[in-house]
């Protein structure tokens, strides 16, 4: 467990009322093979409060669509239990399912159709009146920017539009709180950026709380707090910042003329309990302070003849949170900082300099 979850950063004191979400010892087991179980989601504490907007970050398979069907009450949990906007998943399934909106990754837009009758179509599906149902579409189009397109066809949307569209559809209902699974992913930059505008107006003006799955980590730093899930266990839950200050160290890296022989010097001079590791980028330090190593580690390289060409000291950023908290880079699909060779550490008689 780290600070984040009991430390000083952990939710304030609020009232029951005003979360969005609250989730204890929540829990649901799949059989495995062979007579196992795989815990998809493990003993979960989630707060959330009302009208925030919450990144639930973790690598492939951590939990995070699991624990979505949870809070939308379309699983059962194993154990635990969870409220949400109000209503118990277990107690009052139905409830909860009319209070929340649901953006999955793939679309169940019809090309065919144009943006007002599928939508008009998915409000009828969700019981509204057929006057409710058009005026809802209206409404919902306005929201997200696409009053202009509202007799265009689907498949004649762009992908970031058919994604506003995709909102759009999770909103009809007016929900209280608002799933999102990766609602970005394939996009570009800019449909990413049109996407968060409108989610961001959603929150001001209705204040709607959002909870969403991204593997964009700017996505997630603009997010008012964030709880990242490692093999069904929640590992971290704070603010961006709360998150970064409590991991602390500086990541320093060197470009030298001979970086193994600088990974050897600086392993002799960090403490013991740090690797030092060599990537693409030269060799890495993890260090509070980390400006204040640079003079030392370059007056040292010098003594054994290593030529420094670049160094610099980088703040935390929210991958290191997630590499610190999970072992692996954000960005799932590819492989935590690879190429990536470690030193082994030093016993505390081999470290010099250490602090
Ligand atoms: N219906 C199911 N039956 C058996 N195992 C399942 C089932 N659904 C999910 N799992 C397992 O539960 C674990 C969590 O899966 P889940 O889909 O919730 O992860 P995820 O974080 O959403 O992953 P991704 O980022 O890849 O979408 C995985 O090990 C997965 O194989």
């Amino acid at each position: 467990m780290t600070a984040s979850l009991t430390g000083p950063h952990a939710t304030p004191h609020i009232p029951e009322s005003a979360y969005a979400i609250r989730t204890r010892g929540l829990s649901k087991s799949y059989p495995g093979p062979e007579g196992t179980l795989t815990h998809a989601v493990d003993g979960l504490d989630l707060d959330v409060p009302q009208g925030e907007t919450f990144a639930f970050l973790g690598p492939n398979g951590a939990g995070k669509s699991t624990t979505i069907a949870l809070l939308c009450a379309l699983a059962r949990p194993t154990a635990g239990h969870a409220t949400v906007a109000g209503a118990d998943v277990l107690a009052r399934p139905h409830e909860v399912r009319r209070q929340v909106g649901m953006l999955f990754q793939h679309s169940a837009m019809d090309p065919d159709l144009t943006a007002d009758q599928n939508l008009y179509i998915h409000a009828r599906l969700y019981g509204l009146s057929r006057r409710h149902a058009r005026r809802r579409a209206t409404e919902v189009l306005e929201l997200v920017g696409l009053t202009d397109r509202r007799c265009s066809p689907v498949r004649t949307l762009s992908g970031g539009m058919r994604r506003r569209l995709d909102i759009a559809r999770g909103l009809l209902h007016a929900p209280r709180v608002l799933f999102l699974d990766e609602p970005t992913t394939g996009l570009d930059p800019y449909a990413r950026a049109q996407v968060w505008e409108h989610l961001r107006a959603l929150r001001d003006r209705h204040g709607s709380t959002l909870f969403v799955t991204t593997h964009y980590l700017e996505e997630a730093e603009n997010c008012d707090r964030i709880a990242i899930i490692d093999r069904g266990r929640l590992v971290a839950q704070g603010t961006p910042v709360a998150l970064k200050t409590d991991i602390g160290d500086d990541r320093v890296v060197l470009s030298t003329s001979d970086d193994v022989t600088a990974q050897r010097v600086v392993r002799r001079m960090a403490p013991s309990n740090r690797d030092i590791t060599v990537d693409s980028d030269g060799v890495c330090l993890r260090a509070p302070d980390g400006s204040a190593w640079i003079p030392r580690l370059c007056a040292a390289l010098e003594g054994h003849g290593v030529a420094v060409h670049a160094a610099s000291a980088t703040a935390p950023t929210l991958d290191d949170v997630f590499f610190h908290h999970t072992g692996r880079s954000l960005h799932a699909t590819q492989p935590a900082r690879t190429p990536t060779t470690t030193v082994p550490r030093a016993t505390t008689s081999e470290a010099e300099g250490g602090r």
